[in-house]
Formats: C-alpha cells, sequence, structure tokens
C-alpha cells in the first residue's frame, strides 16, 4: 500500500523502460510517437493556442481585418490595432476587386491576390468563388505559368512544404513542421514539366498552390486540409540555374536511385502522417517519371496523376457533348491525338475504355478508332520497336506519316485533339483540310498555358470557315464568325480534379479507380443543356462550377461505394445532398 503511493522518482523511469509490459508503446494513431516516448526520448511540445491582438490580425486562417466587429474588437484585444470603420465581407470584396483591377499585367494581379490569401484566407476564397471566370485566369492557367517562370523574383511568404535531396531521411519530420495534421488532399509536382513551359524546378510550386486553391474554391475542400508540395531535385534549366534570385538546389537534377528514393520517401512519410485516405495528386511530372510513378503508387496510394487522368476525364467529357451536336456515338468518330505525352496518351486510353463499355467490345478493339501522332510522326506499327510503352497500343498498321497534314489526309479524323506544348501546330493548312470532308470538326487545342495553344479559337474558327466544335485548355474569349458569336469552352482539368477530390474525401475513398474518372466525365457531360450547345460552348459555365463539382464529387463517390473502395460507412442516402453540405464556404465566422 505504501510504495503505491510513494512519487515516482526519476530512477524508476529506467527500470520500467525496461520492462516491455509497461513501457508506453504508443498508440495506433500515434504518428509522431509523443505518446510512446520516455523521459529519454526527445519530442515536440506542439502547442495550439487561442490567437488574440496582433497576432489574429497576422493570421490568414483567422483573420477578418476591418470585418471584425465592435464586440470581436473588445474580446480580442483588437481595439486600436484596427482603423475605426467596421467593412462587410461584401465591402471587402468590392475593394479588394477594384485594387485589383487597376493592375495593368496579369502577374501584378496574380502577386496582389495571393497576398491576400495569405492575409485574410475567407476573404481571398470569398472572391474566387464569387469571381470565378475573372479570377481563375490569374490564379490559374495561364498566368499562374508565368508566376512559376518568375516565381524567385516574385517570391514573398513560403506555402506549402519543399522537400529536397537536402533532407533525405527527414520528410516525415519535414512534415511534422506542416502546422495542419489533418491533412486530405495534397498535390505534389518536381517541376519538371510545368504545363508547357517545361523545367521550371522548384518554382513549380506556384502549381500545387494554384491547384489547391481551385480544390477549395470550386470543389469546397477545406484550406486547413489541402498542402501544396514541391520535391526539388535540382533542374535542368541552365537560366534558373544561373539566375541570383533562383529559390531552389542550384544543380542538375537527381535521377535513377537517388530520385526515386527521396519520392518514396515522401510517399510513405504522408501514409504515415496522414493516413490511407489522404489523396495524392501527382502535377506536371515529366513523362518518363509521370506514367512510372502513377503505375508504381496507384496500388498503395490514393492517387492519381491529373496530367494524364484528369485532362483525359475533361476531354472526355467535352467529345460526349460533342456528340449532341455530331450525332452518332464516341466509336462513330475517329481521332487523331496531337502529341503522345502524358495528357494524349490519358485521353487515347480513357477514350478506349469508354467505348468499350458503351459498345461492350474489347478495349483493344477500341483502339482502333484512335491514332497518335508525336514529333516522329504517326505513330506506326512499323515504329513498334521504339516506342514508348505508353504509345504502344495505339501503333496500327499503316504506312509512314512524318507531318500532321498528311496524317489528316490519310486517316481523316473527324476529331483533332491537341496536347503537343506546340504552339502552332493546328496549321491553316491542316485546319482546312480538317475541314474539307466534314461539317462538324471536332477541334481541341488542349496545351497551356495560351502561349502553348496549338491554335487560337480565333484560328479555329477562321480556317474551319466557321464549322468546328472548339474546345481550348487555356481560356479564349468568345469568336464571332459570320453572324455567330461561340462561347469558347475551357477544356481544362480543374472542371474534374477539384470534384474528384471531394468524392474521395466524403466517400473516404482509399483507392482512386479508372471507372471514378469515368463517372466524373460523363457527370459532367450531364451538366450540358441546350443553351450551350447553342452557342457551341462544350463545357459549361465555370460560373456554375461549385455546383458541378457537387455532382462529379457525388458520382465519384457513388462509384467508390460501388466498387468497394470507400470507408466512410454507411454510405449517405442522398450523395448529392451530401456533397453540397460538406463543401467549404468562406462566410466569416462569429468569435467568442
Ligand atoms: O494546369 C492546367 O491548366 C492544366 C494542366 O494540368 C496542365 O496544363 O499541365
Ligand atoms: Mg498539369
Amino acid at each position: 500500500m505504501e510504495s503505491m503511493l510513494k512519487p515516482m522518482r526519476s530512477g524508476d523511469q529506467d527500470v520500467l523502460d525496461k520492462d516491455a509490459s509497461v513501457t508506453p508503446q504508443g498508440g495506433v494513431n500515434d504518428t509522431y510517437g509523443e505518446d510512446a516516448a520516455t523521459e529519454n526520448v526527445a519530442i515536440t511540445p506542439w502547442a495550439r493556442l487561442v490567437a488574440s491582438g496582433l497576432e489574429l490580425l497576422r493570421n490568414p486562417k483567422y483573420n477578418k481585418g476591418t470585418g471584425f466587429t465592435e464586440e470581436e474588437r473588445d474580446l480580442h484585444y483588437l481595439r486600436g490595432l484596427l482603423p475605426p470603420a467596421v467593412f462587410t465581407q461584401d465591402l471587402q470584396m468590392e475593394r479588394i476587386l477594384n485594387n485589383l483591377r487597376q493592375y495593368e499585367t496579369q502577374l501584378e494581379k496574380y502577386v496582389d491576390i495571393m497576398d491576400l490569401q495569405e492575409r485574410n484566407e475567407r476573404l481571398f476564397y470569398r472572391v474566387l468563388i464569387e469571381h470565378v471566370e475573372e479570377m481563375l485566369p490569374i490564379v490559374y492557367t495561364p498566368t499562374v505559368g508565368e508566376a512559376c517562370q518568375k516565381f524567385g523574383s516574385i517570391f514573398r511568404r513560403p506555402n506549402g512544404i519543399y522537400v529536397s535531396l537536402k533532407d533525405k531521411g527527414k520528410v516525415l519530420d519535414i512534415l511534422k513542421n506542416w502546422p495542419e495534421k489533418d491533412v486530405e488532399v495534397i498535390v505534389v509536382t518536381d517541376g519538371e514539366r510545368i504545363l508547357g513551359l517545361g523545367d521550371l524546378g522548384v518554382q513549380g510550386m506556384g502549381i500545387p498552390i494554384g491547384k489547391l486553391a481551385l480544390y477549395v474554391a470550386l470543389g469546397g475542400i477545406r484550406p486547413s486540409t489541402t498542402l501544396p508540395v514541391t520535391i526539388d531535385v535540382g533542374t535542368n534549366n541552365d537560366s534558373l540555374l544561373k539566375d541570383p534570385f533562383y529559390i531552389g538546389l542550384r544543380q542538375k537534377r537527381a535521377t535513377g536511385q537517388e530520385y526515386d528514393d527521396l519520392i518514396h520517401e515522401f510517399m510513405m512519410a504522408t501514409k504515415q502522417a496522414y493516413g490511407e485516405k489522404v489523396l495524392i495528386q501527382f502535377e506536371d511530372f515529366a513523362n518518363h517519371n509521370a506514367f512510372r510513378l502513377l503505375a508504381k503508387y496507384s496500388a498503395t496510394h490514393l492517387v492519381f496523376n491529373d496530367d494524364i487522368q484528369g485532362t483525359a476525364a475533361v476531354a472526355l467529357a467535352g467529345l460526349l457533348a460533342a456528340l449532341h451536336l455530331t450525332g452518332g456515338t464516341l466509336s462513330d468518330h475517329k481521332y487523331l491525338l496531337v502529341g503522345a505525352g502524358e495528357a494524349g496518351s490519358g485521353i487515347a486510353e480513357i477514350l478506349a475504355l469508354e467505348i468499350s463499355r458503351q459498345e461492350n467490345k474489347s478495349v483493344d478493339e477500341a483502339r482502333k478508332r484512335i491514332w497518335l501522332i508525336d514529333s516522329k510522326g504517326l505513330v506506326t506499327k512499323a515504329r513498334y520497336e521504339s516506342l514508348q510503352e505508353f504509345k504502344k497500343p495505339f501503333a496500327h498498321e499503316h504506312p509512314p506519316c512524318s507531318t500532321l497534314v498528311s496524317a489528316i489526309k490519310a486517316i481523316k479524323p473527324t476529331a483533332l485533339i491537341g496536347t503537343s506544348g506546340q504552339f502552332g501546330a493546328f496549321t491553316k493548312e491542316g485546319l482546312e483540310e480538317l475541314s474539307a470532308y466534314q461539317d462538324l470538326p471536332i477541334v481541341f487545342a488542349l496545351s497551356n498555358p495560351t502561349s502553348k495553344s496549338e491554335c487560337t479559337a480565333e484560328e479555329a474558327f477562321l480556317y474551319t470557315k466557321g464549322k468546328c466544335l472548339f474546345a481550348s485548355g487555356s481560356p479564349f474569349p468568345p469568336v464571332t464568325y459570320g453572324d455567330k458569336t461561340f462561347v469558347i469552352g475551357q477544356s481544362n482539368n480543374c472542371y474534374i480534379f477539384p470534384g474528384m477530390g471531394l468524392g474521395c474525401v466524403i466517400s473516404g475513398a482509399i483507392r482512386v479507380h479508372d471507372d471514378m474518372f469515368l463517372a466524373a466525365a460523363e457527370a459532367l457531360a450531364a451538366q450540358i443543356r441546350p443553351e450551350h450547345l447553342e452557342k457551341r460552348q462544350l463545357f459549361p459555365s465555370l460560373k456554375e462550377i461549385r455546383s458541378i463539382s457537387a455532382h462529379i464529387g457525388a458520382a465519384v463517390a457513388a462509384k467508390a461505394y460501388q466498387l468497394g473502395l470507400a470507408t466512410r460507412l454507411p454510405q449517405p442516402e442522398d450523395l448529392l445532398s451530401y456533397a453540397k453540405r460538406c463543401m467549404y464556404t468562406p462566410t466569416y465566422r462569429r468569435y467568442r
């Protein structure tokens, strides 16, 4: 009795440590080893504090600036730290937009609006959500491309996690430095193929930041659960290596085992830190890594590659919408994909899969409608041995064609889909040829940003004499040809990934299945109405994107449940209304 009451002396701890039956082991969720730690093991004293005063104003997650009410100013030690006026969020938004519209360049607008994200997160998302068509070209494609090119010069406050070769063996520790422990969506790049702009090294970070801003604004994912990551293994971009303001490792890209080891450590650390259900979106990796990493980690992680699968699903949705105007089915068309990288082969594969489902035939049979042309010409059987794996299934028997025009003449495609990253690849001659033998040729110029588009919207309508069904990856204004004005649908994966993320999160999916992308594409295509088709608009307006994302999220979640990949049980009865209810809204909360 007496011994039980004796206070423990420090020496006793050593006795306890030696006795496995009483040494604390930590629970299953003791990711950071805090519970398992003994007196001899160091841990970090993480703490959560209630912010007040100036700290509250400097905390973007909670700051409301002039939006704090009189009562909140008293309660939270803010009185005197703010000018006397109290603004509504509406008025604050108007002020932000007024300022933004004064800037002459898009890059200035980018810097200004991203600064707002660092000051007042809710106001930032309110502006994005309510002015999505105006804001997307700034925070996202095309301006984000320029922002990445100049990321070192415009760098102000860091956002997200940078994992570099210097951090080998410490990636889990790095994740612990991120203040949020409940992470649901990660977008990760290694910066090697940023849009169509090539290797921008660590400066590719603008892309994960931009994509995740869209996950929140367009897909309703909670901002605190998003994590942008850039893995810096060096860059082969000589001008960046010479740029004094470059913010990454100043070395050539690591490859092989060294590269694979760092990626693997990161992938393992994410699971350890955030569990099985964290969604990881691979973004803007170069071809030679993109396909490999996707194949490798699809089996063990909740991952997808946006440039392969997201772009493919959005293009498929555009093609399904186009059928309303051309008539017939997907298998009545013949597709020529210009550029056979991630997007090109992703589109080819999803198309083949959808055709095989619709027509009840084999995927191989369906692939016969689909042709690829790359920098070496038409992908044919004769080139089989030298082709990269992902192109081989589309190598058909055919005499060689070295130019696009000769391929169009020979194949006579009804849909021409560009993912080449080559500005001007769709020439006047090519488009004229394409429209010579059909009434409504489908022309998708998907390369980003605008400076890499295969043709402009105007060129597409001009050279096809107003016949084409056009969509582009980057935004274009409406085009008037003759007495008709056409609205240009943006075939950009931003229609798909936010809803995909929402669907995964609300269902607690543990793997991404191709059928979830088919479901997403069909859900997007179902949003097309006669008023869109009248203007030959193959994608609904981005103004409706939150509702569209909810539909996509519900369709993706339904598929995840159907496939047994969902863990959030029981399944909600009405997935659409559940998806809507789960979406983040940026109105201010009242603080007590
Ligand atoms: O970011 C975009 O606009 C679409 C995309 O994934 C890319 O072009 O790599
Ligand atoms: Mg991309």
